[in-house]
């Protein structure tokens, strides 16, 4: 695939060219040093490209409505944005429609929803959960805390000192007391590429459901969820140059035509009386109350843009990020990396510099103009696995550069003389 041209798909994005530093009261207004920004924290969330933000100014200015079909113009027209923006989300990532996306706030909610629309009726003593330890807590959390309250059984797939998944344990866990296994495609604190594909036959071959968190997938690499045998993906458009407050949960359409709504009010009813109520056709039924209408639309703009550029360019030009990073640290001796090497991992790496916490670490690179995460990145346990407390990440996107790498690593060395 051809390189990116990254200095003009920098100028999308005001937010690149500015300065950090100094006073910061007032977000975006203090006095700023004259150190250009450096953003490497895109696995938490990406910028926004001035396509989109125009998106959500337009719908604001132009045809600000609540949805579902009020009779006047602007309703209709707000509907039909909000509604055919999951059709293109839908394409985005290969569903076969908009009966099979339902819009969240992100990608916690799609593994909640789920958990109470389906775990909830579904899960009881005797049955078993199938996670595995690299789990985002939006999905260990939300799993663990489900089989408490249904006497379920919750069961964790290892991972190897070199970040992988053991698919042999993976094969012994996964029995037929398994109703749903939960899997991260993407670490986003090792990097690790997990075989998704391999665990859906897995799952399949148990009668039980696979739940995909993708939210450092979908963002980042063309995917299919047929492809990968996705029986629910979730995904957060913040991470994919989407507002914050919107993401999607993808549902084959057979199990959500069965399931129950888990949040009840207006939009998701077609007929109520005292004693009951009827629910909308999908994916309305699990919309309830008035949605995030401008991050919906913009959700549809963020993919569009996405897919003009290229999300096989895209990965390229990231990953290729990651391991130029990655071979550079790999040059110090103090300097720990967690997870695959350098050229199998997704965008980002983890890491931590002895005798500097990360916490400090971080401190010291926003110094430099450098934005990276310090912590356990929602994965404590697998940060107590690997007997850390927290840990320093750089994630990469499409806007990054090498000479930004070469920003973190000379951060990283005054850090380094400062803490020797
Ligand atoms: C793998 C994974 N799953 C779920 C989530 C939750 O997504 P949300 O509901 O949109 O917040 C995140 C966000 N990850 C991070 C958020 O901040 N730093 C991170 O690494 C994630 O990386």
């Amino acid at each position: 695939s051809t390189p990116l041209d990254v200095e003009r798909i920098r100028s999308d994005f005001p937010i690149l060219s500015r300065k950090v530093g100094g006073d910061v009261t007032v977000p975006g207004e203090g006095p700023g040093d004259d150190t250009p920004l450096v953003y490497l924290d895109n696995a938490a969330t990406s910028q926004t490209p001035d396509q989109v933000v125009d998106v959500v100014a337009d719908y604001y200015r132009s045809y600000n409505s609540n949805v579902h079909r009020g009779i006047h113009s602007l309703s209709q027209e707000a509907s039909v944005a909000y509604e055919n923006a999951h059709d293109r989300v839908a394409e985005f990532v290969g569903a076969d429609g908009r009966e099979e996306i339902v819009f969240t706030p992100g990608t916690t909610e799609g593994e909640n929803l789920v958990a109470y629309a389906w775990g909830l009726a579904e899960l009881g003593p005797g049955d078993e959960v199938v996670l595995t330890e690299m789990e985002h807590h939006a999905s260990l959390v939300t799993w663990q805390q489900l089989c408490k309250r249904t006497g379920a059984t919750a069961k964790y797939i290892p991972v190897d000192e070199q970040g992988t998944l053991d698919m042999e344990a993976a094969a012994e866990l996964i029995t037929d007391d398994t109703k749903l296994v939960s899997a991260v495609h993407v670490s986003n604190t090792l990097g690790t590429v997990n075989p998704i594909s391999d665990l859906a036959d897995l799952a399949h071959d148990h009668n039980a459901y696979i739940f995909v968190d993708a939210a450092q997938s979908v963002p980042n690499r063309p995917l299919d969820v047929s492809d990968l045998g996705a029986d629910f993906l979730a995904f957060s458009g913040h991470k994919m140059c989407g507002p914050t407050g919107i993401g999607a949960l993808y549902g084959r359409e057979h199990i959500l035509e069965e399931l129950q709504p888990y949040l009840y009010g207006g939009d998701m009813i077609r007929k109520v009386t005292y004693e009951d109520a009827t629910w909308e056709d999908l994916p309305w039924k699990f919309e309830a109350g008035t949605p995030n209408i401008a991050g919906g639309i913009a959700f549809a703009a963020a993919c569009d843009y996405l897919d003009d550029i290229g999300l096989d360019r895209i990965q390229a030009h990231e990953e290729a990020l990651a391991e130029y990073a990655y071979d550079r640290l790999d040059e110090y001796d103090d300097v720990d990396i967690y997870g695959p090497p350098g050229d199998e991992r997704g965008g980002l790496v983890a890491f931590n510099v002895d005798d500097v916490h990360a916490h400090d670490l971080s401190s010291i690179l926003n110094d430099h103009g450098v934005a990276i995460r310090a912590g356990d990145h929602c994965t404590q346990p697998l940060h107590q696995k690997l007997g850390i407390a927290a840990s320093a990440r750089a994630s990469f996107y499409l806007y990054n550069t090498r000479e930004e790498v070469d920003v973190l690593l000379d951060g990283i060395d005054a850090a380094r003389e400062l803490f020797a």
